[in-house]
């Protein structure tokens, strides 16, 4: 009988990472093989089950992402992107699969991504969840089926630790509005409003963020025009969506050639 294949968490004591480890554990599909925490993080060398406050599991919280991505096929990331790219070239030496849903990386860093996805199988998505890439494409549709009368706005809200803005759904759906139109969003991205900023330019794509208390991810895409709105919505309620989605990644991801894949290539959507 084929083993299942073995996982490795990164930012385990993340708000992610914990659901990522809960997520794992309970799957048939997978094995958790591996936690990496930053050298001198408190949860390093303890057992996880342990540090997690629940009983001991056999796998002990590493501070050496090689050393545990060695052991592992899949390498499921949701941390940083000073982390994500580090993790990426380690991830590569081990051959095991990538999956990153860290969110804030800069175009030079996704850039910095490339080399990595020469040698192994990259998946990264600003939004792991099925929900949100089915509004991906529907909002591709909206946008590819309306003109410039209708204003189009992202508006999205997430919890007070949020450390990034637009959000890494919020730039998926502005990426989906713009190809719609075939329009590239930077030409037209508007974001950060404040002050005096003049009347709103026609064929912008605006993005507003709200942050507070535990709000878990709310994206809303409008189309705004004289006399009518469309509005498209997803609301996430529990992070387990994020996590299932990314197991998913981890395990479609298994038997594809090296190369960078997102999760409609995942979903098949
Ligand atoms: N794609 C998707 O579907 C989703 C993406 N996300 C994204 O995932 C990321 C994490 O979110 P969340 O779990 O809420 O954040 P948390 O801050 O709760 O967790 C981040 C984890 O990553 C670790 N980490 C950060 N930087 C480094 C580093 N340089 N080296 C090693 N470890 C590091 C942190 O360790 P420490 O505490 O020591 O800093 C922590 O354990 C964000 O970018 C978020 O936007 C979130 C949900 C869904
Ligand atoms: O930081 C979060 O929490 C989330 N981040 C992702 C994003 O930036 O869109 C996905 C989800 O909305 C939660």
């Amino acid at each position: 009988m084929t083993e299942t294949p073995g996982i490795v968490i990164t930012g385990a004591s993340g708000r992610m990472g914990q659901m990522l480890i809960k997520t794992v554990l309970d799957s048939d599909k997978a094995r958790l093989v591996g936690a990496v925490e930053r050298a001198g993080h408190a949860w390093v060398g303890q057992d996880l089950g342990l540090a997690m406050g629940g009983s001991a599991i056999g796998v002990v919280v590493t501070d050496d992402p090689l050393e545990a991505f060695s052991k592992a096929q899949a390498v499921i990331d949701f941390t940083s992107p000073e982390a994500t790219l580090a993790f990426s070239k380690l991830a590569a030496q081990a051959r095991a699969v990538h999956v990153i849903g860290t969110t804030g990386m800069s175009e030079a860093q996704i850039a910095q991504l490339e080399p990595a996805a020469r040698h192994a199988v990259l998946v990264r998505a600003g939004n792991m969840s099925l929900g949100v890439n089915l509004l991906v494409q529907l909002t591709k549709k909206v946008a590819a089926a309306l003109d410039e009368d209708f204003d189009i706005e992202v508006i999205e809200a997430h919890h007070h630790h949020k450390v990034d803005a637009p959000s890494g759904t919020a730039l998926m759906l502005g990426e989906a509005a713009a190809e719609g139109r075939g329009v590239t969003l930077a030409d037209v991205s508007d974001s950060g409003r404040d002050g005096i900023t003049g009347a709103r330019k026609r064929g912008d794509i605006g993005f507003s963020a709200i942050r507070g208390g535990d709000i878990v991810g709310e994206h809303d895409v409008l189309f705004a025009a004289a006399g009518e709105r469309i509005v498209l919505r997803h609301m996430a309620t529990d992070r387990a969506i994020f996590a299932r989605g990314a197991l998913k990644a981890a395990l479609w991801g298994q038997d594809k050639a090296p190369g960078e894949y997102d999760m409609l290539d995942v979903l098949g959507l």
